[in-house]
């Protein structure tokens, strides 16, 4: 497990956030002032009520929304200051996503869906890469299938298999077991685990689950758009007791 010292370099630096949504009383503030790191070859989860801010966070640091004020670096891009067209190649080549709903093509196989972004990236598709993308999720036998005869947590094998295929500097999950069953959600955070163990990875993830937090190497607690507490190698126990503070 690494460790989490101020000196480890982030993956993405968000450094004075802050995010506001219109309503007719006016501008409603979702990110205060958000300043927060996602340490490379760490798994970091994002946690806190709803409504705390925990997406727009998520939206904000991986380039799919737009800060109000406040930067957002990866590497030295600050993706707050980037065009539309400049930030649609970053996030073809940079960054990877894993959505709860898992976001598969349904016309497409299996394999197919995992050599889009290589597609995307207008790069000759290598089908030994996809295949290995398949392979680290265990999935390899199911190329030609279609995601509607996978189960949901095979979905979202493929899904993570889609992301890791591109070499992404960092991967942003958004409640990635949270249409799950318990068993499926805990492969699902093994994999994101192996992924950062041994491939290497950085993974971003927001998450409900105590347990799934448990998995990662620090948790960060959101409450009403600000960062409100942080724990390293966490526990569930440690993350429930947490939140319940928290949600007071
Ligand atoms: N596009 C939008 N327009 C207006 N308000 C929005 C928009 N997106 C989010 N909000 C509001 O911003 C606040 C934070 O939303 P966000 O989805 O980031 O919270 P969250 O912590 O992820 O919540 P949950 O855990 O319920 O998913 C909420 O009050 C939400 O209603």
């Amino acid at each position: 497990m690494p460790l989490l010292t101020d000196i480890q370099l982030p993956a993405v630096q968000l450094a004075a956030v802050s995010k506001s949504y219109p309503s007719s009383a006016g501008p409603v503030p979702v990110l205060r002032e958000v300043s927060l790191g996602f340490p490379q070859r760490a798994l970091t989860a994002v946690m806190g009520p709803s409504g705390s801010g925990k997406t727009t966070l998520l939206n904000c640091a991986a380039g799919l929304d737009k800060p109000d004020t406040g930067k957002v670096l990866l590497g030295e891009t600050d993706l707050a200051a980037c065009g539309e067209r400049e930030l649609t190649v970053v996030r073809r080549s940079r960054i990877g996503f894993v959505f709860q709903q898992f976001n598969l093509l349904p016309m497409l196989t299996v394999y197919e869906n995992v050599a889009l972004p290589l597609r995307l990236q207008r790069g000759r598709v290598r089908r030994e890469r996809v295949m290995e993308a398949l392979r680290q999720v265990g999935l390899e036998d199911k190329a030609g299938r279609r995601p509607a005869q996978l189960s949901g947590g095979q979905q979202q094998r493929v899904a993570i298999a889609r992301t890791l295929v591109a070499e992404p500097e960092i991967v942003f999950a958004d409640e990635p077991t949270g249409s799950l069953d318990r068993k499926s959600g805990r492969q699902i955070m093994e994999l994101l685990r192996d992924t950062v163990d041994r491939a290497g990875r950085t993974v971003a993830m927001v998450t409900h689950d105590p347990a799934a937090a448990a998995c990662a190497d620090r948790v960060v607690f959101l409450s009403d758009g600000q960062v409100v507490g942080r724990l390293d190698h966490p526990t569930a126990e440690a993350v429930a007791r947490q939140l319940s503070l928290w949600e007071r």
